[in-house]
């Protein structure tokens, strides 16, 4: 099997260019994303034809479970398109599970300089980011923690979110605490946990533990989330810079169109074959 090896700020990612998925994707994904015995990845992403777009993406985490969304991949992917002559068009429409998401390409000198995601409209009813709450929206719930009281903020991005603001980012909040609340039981289809620290009106920091496949450098529906969540409780404007450990994303959520937009660059590293 084909790959090309790529990453979004460090979020990174096995990509295939197929017809269809194999029928033991899920285990596959698990031994290709393996840092030891595989390539190493956070996540497998499959580029593949769709009816209702230009083409398809599905991503599946590292874990073996599948996401409905990745805002890292889709920027990885749209480049991928381009790079590789799937389509001369620099305004891409990818379908993934969480809708369709257009895609604009910056090219400059025939090189993809960045790329700028519709990401849809965020989900905030309590009960469809999922959480076992039916408030809408789900703001500054608070969760105990062995013993450590902390306050989420719920948004779906597709794909689930609870964002909590602190005031610094302490090393243990991520691996600590990031692996119980994503599986706790407030949150039925588990969730991403982002530690946000607000800088400025226009600026945050953000460290990220993401379902299926723990901590990561960056992660792109996270990001919007967090954008989301600091205009909805009032810390920022509704356009922020999310200053993560693999770099900064820029996310604008369009209040006319209730969209979030995403802006951030994508990376080839390495082509390979998969012989397993
Ligand atoms: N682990 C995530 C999927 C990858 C999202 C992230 N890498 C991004 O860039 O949005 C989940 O299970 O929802």
């Amino acid at each position: 099997m084909k790959f090309t090896k790529m990453h979004g700020l460090g979020n990174d990612f096995v990509v295939v260019n197929e017809k269809t998925v194999p029928t033991d994707v899920l285990d596959l994904a698990v031994k290709v994303c393996d840092r030891n015995f595989g390539v190493g990845a956070d996540g497998l992403v499959y580029i593949l034809p769709s009816e209702i777009a230009d083409f398809q993406m599905r991503i599946f985490n590292s874990d073996g479970t599948e996401a409905e969304q990745c805002g890292n991949a889709i920027r990885c992917v749209a480049k991928y398109i381009y790079d590789y002559q799937l389509t001369a068009a620099t305004e891409i429409n990818l379908e993934t599970k969480a809708g369709i998401q257009a895609v604009s390409l910056t090219v400059v000198d025939s090189k993809v300089t960045a790329v700028r995601v519709n990401m849809g409209s965020p989900i905030l009813e309590g009960e469809k980011v999922p959480t076992i709450f039916n408030e809408n929206p789900v703001i500054e719930k608070e969760i105990m923690i062995d013993g450590t009281s902390l306050c989420f903020t719920a948004v779906s991005m597709g794909n689930p979110h609870a964002v909590i603001f602190v005031d610094t980012i302490e090393n243990h909040f991520v691996k600590g605490l990031g692996p119980i609340i994503e599986k706790h039981e407030y949150f039925p289809r588990k969730t991403n946990v982002e530690f946000v620290e607000i800088l400025n009106q226009s600026e945050v920091n953000m460290h990220v533990w993401e379902r299926g496949c723990g901590e990561t450098l960056a992660c792109g529906t996270g990001a919007c989330a967090t954008a989301v969540a600091a205009y909805l409780t009032g810390r920022t404007g509704p356009s922020v810079t999310v200053r993560l450990k693999g770099g900064d994303l820029f996310i604008e959520w369009d209040q006319e169109q209730n969209v979030v937009y995403m802006t951030g660059p994508s990376t080839v590293v390495f082509t390979g074959t998969w012989l397993l």
